[in-house]
């Protein structure tokens, strides 16, 4: 017999919108790696620093200003928005050591 407490219908509901919205998220995290990925081998095969802290201020004031808007913390938006630039900036590193080594 199943012996796990009901589940109210309603907490089901958000469950389902929760796991919908974590696909989403996954999705889109892919799809901007993967241009942050090619952006990685065009500032390696340019010889551009991998970081841009100048791009990385407009990013941060731009995405406070959204969060703001939607209600969400604007910490939180910044958190987020530098935890995702740390582990580009590792590929983007990754992608020069690359293309150097191969150049010999
Ligand atoms: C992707 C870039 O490289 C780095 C990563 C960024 C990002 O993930 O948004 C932003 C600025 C750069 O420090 C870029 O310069 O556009």
């Amino acid at each position: 017999m199943d012996q796990s407490p009901p589940v109210l219908p309603e907490l089901k509901n958000l469950r389902d919108s929760i796991d919908n919205i974590d696909a989403a998220i996954i999705h889109m995290l892919a799809e901007r790696f993967r241009c942050t990925q090619r952006v990685g081998v065009l500032k390696a095969e340019h010889k551009l620093p991998p970081a841009d802290p100048a791009r990385e201020t407009r990013q941060v004031a731009r995405l406070r200003e959204l969060a703001s808007t939607a209600q969400l913390d604007p910490d939180f938006a910044e958190k987020y928005l530098a935890f995702v630039v740390r582990e580009v900036i590792r590929y983007h590193e990754a992608a020069a050591r690359e293309l150097s080594e191969k150049a010999g």
